[in-house]
């Protein structure tokens, strides 16, 4: 359609929305004038209120509050934007918030907060019943003739004209019939209250309110609309709703250390938000959230926030390493970080002491032996050569022997007087550093709690230093993760960390509520014969059980003779997107060369992409494009693999004996980060080849 075409069609339908509230509009003021005994303000914030319920929203009015003899609840309203329990208030003086209280008239009016506080609880405890995660409920204290829009803690503060528009452009959380559900489920934990000031009167049929007054209301198709939306929304539209076992454990109470774990798409994620969200609700203190990757944190902050912004501010999003870094700055400690002069400082010592050793004839790519510095020996704060000759190193496939270690230990030892030398830390110095800082008794904590994602991507030392910032105090460490998408060398147990998860603190969750079946069975197809080691020490099998919930998705095998003719059939896959459908894409790749080379065929195609690196979980009209690393703990409608199988897949079809133990190492990791980047699709998987030539 031409673009003139759609502006008017734009236009009108603006005009079209403008005459229905309107409508809405008078139909509801004269519905509020109604209710008789009510002030003359609360009539006006009822009038804003009633235009939303026919908009989809319902609104409970002056209930009963449960557990109480008398007290009553002004009003609860359910609609797309969520749960809000609301107090009116028709004060003479203009109210006020001053250094976190409440005042009025020169009078502090904090018990208002507390009670509609209080309220808010009860209406959690009501829908967390219904598996609803308890922090979507949120207070609102509204003030009839008066303006303003502010906060008090978690509570907002708003006026008799914004609250109907603040309302209205709340984004979408909850989609129609969970709006219905919730409501009725209300409508029964709190009952009507008797002697109702502004219950609208008896001789009105209840329903009259939501049908058509006239034949200009289209609510039917409004709320077609709606539902519409809701199913074509973005990926990043947040889920309100947990299962009722996720909602148990968000609100669970830990007596010390705990860990959730499960199988990729089953909510790890979902549950360690809500978490945050939950304890930053209810404590005083500050929740660090921490992942390993470098983007990941901003783009879960960005979620955060949508689902529930009151708390937003007291949850810190964090990289790992960044944090560390900020955290001896803090404290004093100098770091000083040069990658390119750590590069020099590897170089140098395996020259020098590494090349001609015995370690070549294991494996005569410098890379392995300085995965084994930085996952084994840094990674788990191996200090002494003795303690390293008799490690059992996790996940390693080389076999050891002393000899060997010792060659090591050397190539260790150079390495670091190399580091000394340039005076510059590596990554692992930090980490290591921040330990130390963080076991150093200065009597602040500055966290109540610390939640892990992705914990199998942190080392030894980065959990230990973690678990140093909240010890074992209850509801303190939280550790999300799952040890079959582990992309990095190494392993530990949490044992080493001096960590003990017992009994309930060990929680699994087994529904995947991401990946089609189809897509799901391609990617466990890939580590099926790979059984990993967790941090609990528990082995378990590559090809896991799992719990599917059953929606539609596919998985498309595209084979070429040629890179150019892959290339194409890429292109035309993504050419025959709706263009809305492509900022809910993604191409991944395992190199920075093969990201390099896609992002130039799709500049020179004319698509706009947008980096992972540059992505922070708002929607982008773009497809995104990223290394498989970076797309951990994301997820997409589409995801684009092209040249899948380059590197991991097609190796696991040779003959495993004829293979060294450090390549047969790296093909296992490979296929991890394979299956890391398939099970991040929902509705579609494109994985592309390259035939190869059977000779060559
Ligand atoms: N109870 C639920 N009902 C419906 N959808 C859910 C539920 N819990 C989680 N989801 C959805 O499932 C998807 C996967 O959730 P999440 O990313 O938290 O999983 P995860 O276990 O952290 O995954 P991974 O380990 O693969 O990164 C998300 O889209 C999330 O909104």
């Amino acid at each position: 359609m031409a673009a003139g075409g759609s502006a008017s069609r734009r236009a009108q339908e603006a005009r079209r929305q403008e005459r229905l509230l309107r409508e809405q509009w008078q139909a509801a003021r004269w519905e509020a004038y109604r209710w008789e005994a009510a002030s003359e303000g609360e009539q006006a914030v009822a009038a804003q209120l009633l235009v939303l319920t026919e908009r989809g929203w319902r609104l409970l009015v002056d209930r009963k509050w449960p557990g109480t003899r008398a007290a009553n609840v002004d009003m609860i309203l359910v609609g797309p934007g969520g749960v809000f329990v609301l107090d009116v208030k028709n004060w003479r003086s203009a109210p006020e918030v001053a250094q976190g209280a409440l005042r009025a008239g020169g009078q502090n009016r904090d018990e208002h907060a507390a009670k509609l506080l209080a309220v808010t609880r009860s209406a959690e405890g009501a829908v967390a019943s219904l598996g609803m995660s308890p922090v979507a409920v949120r207070p609102l204290m509204v003030f009839a003739g008066r303006s303003l829009d502010t906060e008090l803690g978690r509570i907002r503060l708003l006026g008799e004209r914004e609250v109907g528009p603040v309302l209205l452009s709340e984004r979408l959380r909850l989609p129609a019939n969970s709006v219905r559900a919730i409501a009725d489920h209300l409508e029964r934990a709190f009952p009507e209250y008797e002697g109702s000031a502004v219950a609208p009167p008896a001789s009105e049929p209840r329903e009259r309110r939501t049908e058509p007054a006239d034949g200009l209301f289209d609510l039917e198709g409004l709320r077609d609309a709606a539902l519409e939306e809701a199913l074509r929304a973005p990926i990043e539209q947040w889920m309100t709703f947990l299962h009722p076992d996720q909602v148990a454990l968000v609100r669970r109470n830990w007596s010390g250390p705990a860990r959730i774990s499960g199988p990729a798409g089953t909510g790890k994620t979902v549950v360690g938000l809500h978490r945050a969200a939950h304890l930053a609700q209810r404590g005083s203190g500050r929740v660090l959230y921490i992942t390993f990757a470098r983007n990941l944190h901003r783009v879960q902050a960005t979620f955060l926030k949508a689902m529930s912004p009151a708390v937003a501010d007291r949850v810190d999003f964090r990289g790992l390493h960044a944090w560390a870094q900020e955290f001896l700055q803090d404290r004093g400690v100098r770091v000083r970080i040069n990658g390119e002069k750590i590069d020099t400082a590897f170089g140098f010592a395996w020259k020098n002491v590494g090349r001609d050793s015995c370690l070549a004839e294991i494996d005569d790519t410098p890379g392995y032996w300085r995965e084994e510095i930085d996952y084994v020996i840094k990674g788990r704060g191996i200090t002494s050569f003795e303690e390293y000759a008799g490690l059992s190193r996790r996940r390693r496939r080389a076999r050891l022997g002393r000899e060997h270690r010792r060659a090591v230990w050397n190539l260790f030892e150079e390495y670091q007087s190399r580091l000394a030398e340039r005076e510059v830390h590596d990554f692992q110095d930090v980490l290591a550093l921040a330990l130390a800082e963080a076991r150093r008794e200065t009597g602040q904590r500055p966290y109540a709690a610390v939640i892990v994602d992705e914990v199998q991507d942190l080392t030894l030392v980065g959990v230990r230093l973690l678990h140093a910032l909240v010890g074992d105090a209850p509801n303190g460490l939280l550790l999300v993760g799952d040890g079959q998408q582990a992309v990095y060398p190494g392993g530990f147990r949490l044992s080493e960390a001096g960590i003990d998860i017992r009994g309930d603190r060990g929680q699994v969750l087994r529904t995947n509520y991401r990946n089609s079946k189809e897509i799901l069975d391609a990617a466990l197809a890939v580590v099926a014969d790979d059984p990993f080691e967790d941090i609990d020490g528990l082995r378990t099998p590559g090809r896991r059980d799992v719990d599917l919930t059953y929606h539609d998705g596919r998985v498309v095998r595209v084979v070429k003779a040629s890179t150019a003719e892959h290339d194409e059939a890429l292109l035309d896959a993504l050419r025959a997107l709706p263009s809305d459908a492509r900022r809910d894409s993604a191409v991944l790749c395992a190199s920075m060369r093969a990201i390099s080379h896609y992002q130039r065929l799709l500049d020179r195609a004319g698509m706009r992409v947008c980096l992972l690196e540059h992505y922070d979980g708002n929607p982008v009209e773009a497809v995104k494009l990223g290394s498989y690393h970076r797309a951990k703990g994301l997820e997409f409608k589409r995801v684009f693999l092209p040249g899948h199988d380059t590197d991991g897949l097609a190796d696991a079809r040779a003959p495993q004996e004829q293979v060294p133990d450090t390549v047969r190492e790296r093909r296992e990791l490979s296929r991890s980060r394979l299956f890391v980047a398939m099970t991040r699709a929902r509705d579609e998987l494109w994985l592309g080849s390259v035939r190869r030539d059977p000779a060559g």
